[in-house]
């Protein structure tokens, strides 16, 4: 069984594990734990809970029923809680109402509700949401939404309203949430795309859900990468932890060579050479770093990274070539990927791992536009072209050629959005390839503590890509410590 704390399993699935455990327990009990956790929660987001104003959003399913027997339990406390129904024949959860209404709360119209709510709980929509926001709903969720710009916390019943549980998208009106309970395991839609950015912080309420199959995907954790990543032995020598070749930078672009050696020098591997023409400045700033002025006399290595600061021309794509005829791993970014946008057959006739790297427009002109389902475009691009994709932004999604659960990351934040961050993140992928992890977990180790470098750098100022570079190191050690 995978842990329900980082898999994060499709509706039809979540479903089937209800019914499952449904079975065995008397009726309600699952929702009792459910509103249980989440009550629990809520006071935990509120200073205090005796007198203090709270909303129920509430819909005709059972995600506002958990809403109500959650506003009960605060009713108890003395909360004074007012529930509005998202549907018009105000048809809710009916002994969840009923709770309600002996703990003292009240089912009110919007406009009755005068003093701002401290808190209010989004029970509108949950896995049964099909679409975006109908018109009675929607209105509640822009009520929700100008709360919280005056200063409401907006907590989610299992995942924000509008949301789609699978893939993140919100095709219309949505709920944005500051925590959201997910009830059972994680869903996908609270990890990648828009889901991720509506969820705010996602917290799970284990309710006894068990999963036969895999989940759709993984959240990246620090213990998984430190299991992931190698560590030298006695034995050891430079050679056999793996030597990483970086074919990146140019003259015109010296500061991709740079970043990208400087990334792989945090990796695991022993040995890093540089194969291109801004060798001058590599030895600069990394004395460590033996180099070559091509690829052809760069020497043995066991993973390549390749692309950024190439350029496309015929010397780049020479370079490009080169490498990919290699039994050996590589990792692809950059000025690669416009290269094998051209030529696809360069990647799909590899037998060895291939990790492309692209953000939105790299992948758009890989394998078209990115779509709102970023999960479903990473596997997409993966099988088209037999390769590992790991599709950068605010939530890093890595997707190999098979049917394997994608991992997600999101140590990272969004001051990494600069120019250059991304040449350290395929150095840092690469030393690991060449260190023998295999290629959806050496891009997930390497996106995880890329992101923390990035966070580490945000904690000490204006973020660019050498300070995230500078943070590096200590991201690794306190990850895989
Ligand atoms: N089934 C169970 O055992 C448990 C379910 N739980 C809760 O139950 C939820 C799922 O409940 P339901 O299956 O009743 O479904 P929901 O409560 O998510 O949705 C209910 C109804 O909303 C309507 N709806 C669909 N799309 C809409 C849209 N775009 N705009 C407006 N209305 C729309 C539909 O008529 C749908 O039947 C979970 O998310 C979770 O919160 C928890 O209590 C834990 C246990
Ligand atoms: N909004 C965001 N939130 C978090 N991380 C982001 C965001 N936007 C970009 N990133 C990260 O920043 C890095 C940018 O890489 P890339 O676009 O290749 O930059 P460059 O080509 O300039 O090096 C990637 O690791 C990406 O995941
Ligand atoms: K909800």
């Amino acid at each position: 069984m995978s842990d329900v704390l980082t898999g994060a399993w499709p509706v039809e699935a979540i479903r089937a594990a209800e019914h499952e455990v449904m079975a065995h327990v008397p009726p309600g009990a699952l929702m009792r734990r459910a509103a249980a956790g989440l009550a629990r929660r809520c006071v935990e987001v509120l200073d205090r809970v005796y007198g203090t104003p709270v909303v129920l959003l509430v819909g005709k399913g059972d995600n506002g029923g958990d809403a109500l027997y959650a506003g009960a339990a605060l009713a108890r406390r003395g909360a004074v809680v007012r529930a509005i129904a998202g549907v018009q024949d105000e048809r809710v959860h009916r002994a969840g109402l009923t709770a309600l209404r002996a703990a003292g709360g009240r089912l009110v119209e919007l406009e009755d509700v005068r003093e701002r709510p401290a808190l209010v709980v989004d029970g509108l929509l949950g896995i049964g949401g099909r679409g975006g926001l109908r018109p009675d709903s929607a209105r509640l969720a822009v009520a929700a939404e100008q709360w919280r710009a005056q200063g409401s916390v907006v907590v989610a019943v299992d995942l924000p309203s509008g949301v789609d549980a699978d893939t993140g998208e919100v095709a219309g009106a949505a709920v944005t949430a500051d925590v959201t309970v997910a009830f059972g395991s994680l869903k996908a839609g609270l990890l990648v795309g828009e889901g991720a950015v509506r969820a705010g912080l996602v917290e799970v309420v284990d309710i006894g859900l068990s999963f036969p199959a895999e989940p759709l995907a993984r959240l990246v954790t620090a213990d998984a990468v430190a299991r992931w990543w190698p560590r030298p032995g006695p034995s050891d020598d430079k050679y056999t932890r793996g030597v990483v070749g970086i074919a990146a930078g140019s003259e015109q672009y010296p500061g991709a060579a740079v970043l990208g050696t400087g990334g792989a020098l945090s990796g695991p591997s022993g040995y890093v050479r540089y194969a291109g023409a801004a060798r001058d400045a590599v030895r600069t700033a990394h004395p460590e770093v033996v180099s070559a002025t091509s690829v052809a006399d760069a020497g043995r290595v066991q993973a390549w990274v390749v692309g950024s600061g190439l350029g496309t021309d015929d010397e780049a794509e020479d370079a490009v070539r080169q490498v990919l005829a290699t039994d050996l791993p590589v990792l692809l970014d950059a000025d690669g990927l416009t290269i094998v946008a051209r030529e696809p057959a360069l990647v799909r006739e590899r037998e060895a791992p291939t990790v492309l790297t692209p953000h939105d427009r790299e992948y758009a002109r890989l394998a078209g536009d990115v779509g709102p389902d970023r999960i479903d475009a990473a596997r997409r691009a993966a099988r088209e072209l037999g390769v590992t994709v790991l599709l950068k932004g605010y939530r890093t999604v890595i997707a190999g050629p098979d049917d394997a659960p994608v991992y997600v990351v999101k140590a990272g934040v969004p001051e990494l959005a600069t120019a250059g961050t991304g040449d350290v993140l395929s150095g840092v992928i690469g030393s690991l390839l060449a260190g023998g992890v295999p290629p959806a977990e050496a891009a997930a180790a390497g996106a995880f503590v890329h992101g923390t470098a990035g966070r580490l750098a945000a904690e000490a100022g204006p973020v660019v890509a050498s300070r995230v570079l500078d943070h590096l190191p200590a991201a690794v050690q306190r990850t895989i410590r």
